[in-house]
């Protein structure tokens, strides 16, 4: 029998095909070469990539035979994950494999802002001998500013705790308890862009994090600012950044990411007091080694027909196809639910009702951990590691089950309580033949409205006129609204409106929006794939 095709699409640690072993026929392919590409894979039961391969749908249907795609590193930006999932292709990631070599990076990159080491390089090896040009300041008894205190902002708290610097950081979604136990004080954004000398970026890109430090943000900084992105290209808005490097709003920029990967013809090229990197966060022999063997079992797990921890996209285990319909609902209730958040989520309940409960439907409390941390983590949230999220946030987690359930067949609820000691609650349900997937419930007010892709919940005091005012805000504004909710529990008190919205809220309208009705909660949730 002809031995399965592996094919490894980019440069990966020798390492990879040594845990691959002797069972596989494994071949060598540009992934940057689409027609190369295109006309590999037909043949191969599993691909193996790094950041620059594009597998998408059109890749992804020409690999007739393909099984498993296998990306040794962490991002799946170049992955068209709901494609391969339809195609029944499982996905698999090497998540932690270079959270130290990216955390490094970033050291090295504010070190060098500090010191301007690239440039005095440069300099010294041109025959110069350039002292004061090249004064730099210190790290010690500075303030630092981390965003996003994921596995990579940890490793650079902890790394940077030998500098004696003040260390704040921004991050909705970790407990003060978690952040003071890093010896790092929380704070809001705009606290950390007022009162940082250096900040360090390390959360995902997701549709809330794109271009969320522009040129509002730039102009509440220091002058001697400087700020480091090792993340994902363009949550540093590219043109805001380039102007406030330019008329000296901030002190100097580090970027090992960009909008486009190469930032060909970019301005920033062409700046002074900033240092680029081609995008080597994961670019060490130890990185690349971890990243090469964990892929390498994960593909050998797949094409035997195991469980495979690190797979992003397929729930382990026989689930009854009575309760596979709850699992996207349950998945979409997790986005709704983080969406609804505004202080840290510190337990969550997972509630199951109705006759579902005849069967396992553990796998509903890893749906609704996987659409929690969807938007919050970085792109990769999986059944297996869900869980593991919520115990590194020392979040505890229940999964109730009722076999009673008073209006509907079957209800399925995520609740929570929030450091500020406040509770949110979505639940929802299948309805009819086709099973359409509907949210009944917010935060303890009724409502029925079918789950969208754009959703606005808003809370505000019962009166008369409310609901023309942000009508015609959001019709001024070009957003059409599909579906609305109107929801109270006594008049004149507290109503809740769901709106679903054909397209995205552009920048400021809810902000307006708040202001015009003095909204107590105003959220707009995308629910992602
Ligand atoms: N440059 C590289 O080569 C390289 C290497 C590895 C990882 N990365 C990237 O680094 C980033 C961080 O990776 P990680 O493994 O630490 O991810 P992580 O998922 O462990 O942590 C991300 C953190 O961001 C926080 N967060 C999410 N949305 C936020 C928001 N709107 N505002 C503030 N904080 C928010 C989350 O609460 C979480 O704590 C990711 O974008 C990842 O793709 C880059
Ligand atoms: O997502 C990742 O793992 C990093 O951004 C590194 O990407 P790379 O494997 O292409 O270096």
């Amino acid at each position: 029998m002809p031995k399965p095709v592996v094919l490894i699409a980019e440069e990966l640690s020798p390492a990879t095909v040594d845990a691959l072993g002797p069972d596989f026929d494994i071949r060598n392919v540009d992934g940057t070469d689409r027609e190369a590409l295109l006309a590999a894979l037909p043949e191969a039961s599993a691909i193996l990539i790094r950041s620059a391969t594009h597998l998408d749908a059109e890749a992804i249907a020409a690999g007739t035979s393909l099984k498993v795609i296998a990306r040794a590193g962490v991002g799946l930006d170049n992955v068209d994950v709901k494609a391969a999932t339809e195609a029944g292709v499982m996905v698999v990631n090497a998540p932690t494999s270079n959270v130290v070599s990216a955390a490094e990076l970033a050291i090295g990159h504010l070190l060098s802002l500090a010191r301007f080491i690239p440039d005095a390089n440069r300099s010294a090896k041109a025959g110069e001998w350039k002292r004061s040009a090249f004064t730099g300041t210190e790290l010690f008894e500075k303030t630092i500013g981390i965003i996003g205190l994921g596995r990579i902002g940890t490793l650079v708290a902890q790394r940077l705790a030998g500098f004696d610097a003040a260390i704040i950081a921004y991050d909705p979604y970790v407990t003060p308890t978690r952040a003071q136990q890093l010896g790092v004080q929380l704070a809001s954004l705009d606290e950390v862009m007022e009162r940082s000398d250096f900040i360090t970026i390390h959360i995902p890109r997701t549709v809330e994090t794109t271009g969320m430090i522009g040129a509002a943000q730039f102009a509440k900084a220091r002058p001697s600012l400087r700020i480091v992105n090792c993340s994902r290209g363009g949550i540093i808005d590219e043109d805001a950044l380039v102007d406030a490097i330019r008329s000296k709003r901030i002190a100097g920029a580090g970027l090992d990411v960009f909008v486009n990967e190469p930032p060909t013809g970019s301005a920033l090229l062409g700046l002074d007091n900033i240092i680029l990197t081609p995008h080597l966060g994961a670019s060490t022999a130890e990185a690349q080694e971890k990243a090469g063997v964990a892929v390498a079992r994960s593909v050998r797990l797949a094409l035997d027909g195991e469980l495979v921890p690190d797979a992003v996209n397929v729930a382990g285990g026989v689930i009854d196809p009575t309760v596979r319909p709850g699992i996207p609902l349950m998945e979409k209730l997790g986005q709704v639910f983080s969406g609804l958040a505004d202080s840290p989520v510190t337990s969550i309940d997972v509630e199951v009702r109705g006759e579902i409960v005849e069967f396992d439907v553990n796998v509903l409390k890893l749906a609704a951990l996987k659409g929690y941390f969807t938007n919050i983590v970085s792109e990769s949230v999986s059944y297996v590691n869900a869980p593991l999220l919520a115990e590194q946030r020392g979040i505890p987690v229940r999964l109730v089950k009722e076999p009673v359930s008073d209006e509907y067949r079957n209800l399925l609820t995520i609740r929570g309580g929030l450091a500020d000691g406040m509770e949110i609650s979505v639940s929802g349900t299948l309805t009819g033949t086709k099973q359409v997937e509907k949210i009944v419930e917010i935060n303890g007010y009724d409502v029925e409205v079918p789950v969208a892709d754009h959703l606005i919940v808003m809370v505000y005091t019962d009166r008369p006129g409310i609901v023309a005012i942000f009508g015609s805000e959001f019709g001024d504004a070009g957003i059409n609204i599909a579906g609305m909710q109107v929801s109270r529990k006594v008049a004149g008190g507290q109503a809740l409106s769901v709106l679903t919205v054909d397209s995205p809220v552009p920048d400021g309208l809810l902000d307006k929006v708040r202001t015009a009705i003095d909204a107590e909660l105003l959220r707009e949730i995308d629910i992602t794939a």
